[in-house]
């Protein structure tokens, strides 16, 4: 029998590595980390989309050799794949951010650490050094400026390659998860990324320095990005038109993403909004994507749509749930598996082999059918 060379006793699949990792959590941070916003409606159509689009397999090639690396921030990667910035990694495990910065490490993969990660960006960048990949930032924008320059500071004095502007919120969606469980952040953690004297576990009381910046509009865009070294992606692209506006702000690139259905419930899916981003800005700026991945195949199919990179939000946390470092790693050993079995089996030894030619699209007479 084919065993991956990661063998597990439970877990097979990412399917398995969600189910597993979330046996081990509180139904409160279980439910926070897996939904989404209101009805979970884009969270639930981000990986049906996926399945909404099948592989058109090409035969007799020579695949007895399969490349799934790339470059991403300068840095070579094992795979077009790394981690979207995602909170509180402290909740599914104690080790949190440090464990998942060195499963990304030892795999060759990226790392985004979020805003309010639990654990302070240069350690996170310190435990994965030697490795060779590359880490950014993520900035949630807060109405108080100088928060956010020093969130960048802080990122460029720890040697982060790019900057994650997400852009997609202005104001917290709408989970109601969250607000049935009551759900707030443990008092024995904090969120070492923002400034010192803010309560982390006071969420009621107005501070600029942690509020949502609900004016924030193209013009403080182009500010942020002449405001650093770093490579600039927005995360949060749905539409050719902001797309566009983003490559004329000068950022090196972006990232369709819909917060993982955590955000704007009833937005499209990132797989159906890739077509017409890539048609607007392909090779103009970076396009990568984000949201719904839970099988190589389905990095497979980002790829061939054009995207330039995907990442994963959600993954590394049931691995990290499942069993800390080990399980982030197993879900970035299956992941790698899938891709290279995807690419052996659709005739592709290579990324740059990719093409929408291998994909077929459910069309309305229920049958599937070349893009
Ligand atoms: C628990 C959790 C926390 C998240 N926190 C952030 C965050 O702080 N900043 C951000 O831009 N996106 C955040 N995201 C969104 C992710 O970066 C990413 O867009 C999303 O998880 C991708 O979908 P996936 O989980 O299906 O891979 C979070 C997602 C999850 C699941
Ligand atoms: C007060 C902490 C808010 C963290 C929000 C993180 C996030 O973006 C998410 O999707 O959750």
């Amino acid at each position: 029998m084919n065993r991956l060379a990661n063998q597990d006793e439970l877990v097979f699949s990412i399917k398995d590595l969600q189910r597993e990792g979330t046996k081990k959590l509180s139904k409160t941070v279980a439910e926070y980390y897996n939904e989404g916003s209101m009805d979970l409606l884009t969270l639930n159509d981000n990986t049906m989309a996926f399945d909404r689009v099948r592989l058109r397999p090409r035969v007799c090639v020579d695949v007895s050799e399969i490349d799934t690396s790339t470059k991403c921030f300068g840095a070579k990667v094992a795979m077009p794949l790394g981690f979207s910035p995602a909170a509180m990694h402290k909740l599914a495990h104690p080790e949190g951010e440090l464990a998942t910065s060195r499963a990304a490490a030892k795999a060759g993969c990226n790392m985004i650490l979020s805003t309010w990660a639990t654990t302070h960006i240069s350690d996170v960048v310190k435990e994965g050094e030697g490795y060779g990949n590359a880490y950014g930032m993520q900035l949630s924008m807060v109405e108080d400026w100088q928060t956010n320059i020093d969130v960048v500071r802080n990122a460029e004095k720890a040697g982060c390659k790019a900057l994650f502007l997400t852009v997609d919120c202005a104001v917290l969606g709408r989970r109601l998860n969250e607000y049935r469980n009551g759900f707030s952040l443990p008092k024995h953690l904090q969120f070492p990324n923002l400034p010192e004297g803010i309560d982390p576990h006071c969420s009621t009381v107005y501070d600029p320095r942690r509020a949502y910046d609900r004016s924030f509009t193209w013009e403080k865009v182009k500010r942020l990005v002449a405001s650093t070294t770093m490579q600039v992606y927005l995360k949060g692209i749905l539409t050719a038109e902001d797309a566009i506006l983003a490559a004329d702000c000068g950022a090196h690139g972006i990232v369709v993403s819909n917060h993982g259905g955590r955000q704007l419930d009833g937005a499209m899916s990132t797989l159906d909004a890739l077509e017409e981003i890539v048609a607007a800005v392909k090779g103009r700026i970076q396009i990568h994507l984000d949201g719904g991945i839970r099988r190589g195949s389905d990095i497979f199919k980002a790829i061939a749509l054009g995207a330039d990179h995907c990442w994963v939000g959600r993954i590394p946390i049931w691995g990290l749930a499942y069993d800390g470092e080990r399980g982030v790693t197993l879900g970035l050993n299956l992941l790698q598996e899938e891709l290279t079995l995807t690419m052996a089996l659709c005739g592709c030894s290579k990324l740059s082999d990719i093409t929408p030619g291998h994909l077929a699209r459910l069309r309305a007479n229920g049958l599937f059918a070349k893009l």
